[in-house]
């Protein structure tokens, strides 16, 4: 209702807040701090690449904030609720409801058609699958004609385009996206970061994608660029040119800061 008077003044909902994500891996030889107190807000509808050396701790980002990976310590909250910390079961409930990931691999079930592929995670979840919804994101990202298909009859890129579908069906709160381009040609690639951009204005989704690319950096409405487990840096309105220039310092930087100490990433 309009009218009502709320703590505060009026903000874009979040989609994704992390407050001091911290994740160490207890190696075999010694630790590896991959995540050093990350905080990081990320309003519903925005669109951010996150950005950075290899080793820099930006799978291990999305990891944590999609629920796949425990953080050492520090809180994830996506759509305003925070993550819960104890139970597979209850991680994986959690992430049912808010949360879509996109692999470079496409990890399509080869015996199932495009149509099956996309309502899967309904159906593990114990729901009927939404035909509709299904119908109105293939159509959505132009994928209507591969319904009936399996994955071998489809391209890389193709693929890719299903995956996608399969994550947004849901309508999660963040749709997590790490390297969805690494495996495709530059013209499949492209496709691949129009959809995302698409899911963006069309369905307000909020997307987080790690890569490597400036250019698809750049697709992105902001970049978070990392470095030994924390941002550095962030650029708003990125161009591909300004991206890469800053990831050609950045990878200076860190390049010269391990050399002084003999650490290897
Ligand atoms: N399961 C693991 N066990 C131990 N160390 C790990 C594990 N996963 C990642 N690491 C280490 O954590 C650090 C961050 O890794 P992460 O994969 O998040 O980096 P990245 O920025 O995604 O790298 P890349 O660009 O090469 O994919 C690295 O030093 C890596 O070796």
């Amino acid at each position: 209702m309009y009218g009502v008077t709320t703590a505060g003044p009026p903000r874009a909902a979040e989609a994704l807040r992390l407050e001091a994500l911290t994740k160490v891996y207890e190696g075999t030889s010694r630790p590896v701090t991959a995540l050093d107190a990350v905080s990081l807000t990320l309003p519903a509808g925005s669109f951010t690449s996150v950005m950075g050396p290899s080793g820099s701790g930006k799978s291990t980002l999305l990891q944590c904030a999609a629920g796949l990976e425990t953080p050492t310590s520090g809180r994830v909250l996506v759509g305003g609720e925070e993550l819960p910390s104890g139970g597979e079961a209850a991680v994986t409930r959690f992430r049912r409801g808010r949360v879509g990931f996109v692999f470079q691999q496409y990890n399509l079930v080869p015996y199932l058609t495009v149509a099956q592929n996309v309502t899967l995670p309904q159906r593990l979840a114990g729901r009927r699958p939404a035909r509709k919804e299904c119908a109105t994101v293939l159509g959505v990202l132009g994928i209507s004609e591969l319904a009936e298909r399996r994955p071998a009859e489809l391209s890389g890129g193709q693929q890719q385009r299903v995956a996608i579908a399969r994550a947004l069906v849901s309508r999660p709160a963040v749709l997590f996206a790490d390297e969805p381009t690494g495996a495709l040609d530059t013209a499949s690639g492209r496709q691949v970061l129009r959809l995302l951009q698409e899911a963006v204005r069309e369905f307000g989704q909020t997307v987080v994608m790690v890569t490597h690319d400036p250019v698809a950096a750049a697709c992105a409405e902001s970049v978070v660029f990392l470095a030994d487990g924390r941002i550095v840096d962030r650029l708003a309105a990125p161009d591909a040119d300004e991206v890469a220039r800053r990831m050609t310092r950045l990878d200076e930087v860190v390049a010269s800061r391990h050399a002084g100490t003999g650490a290897a990433r």
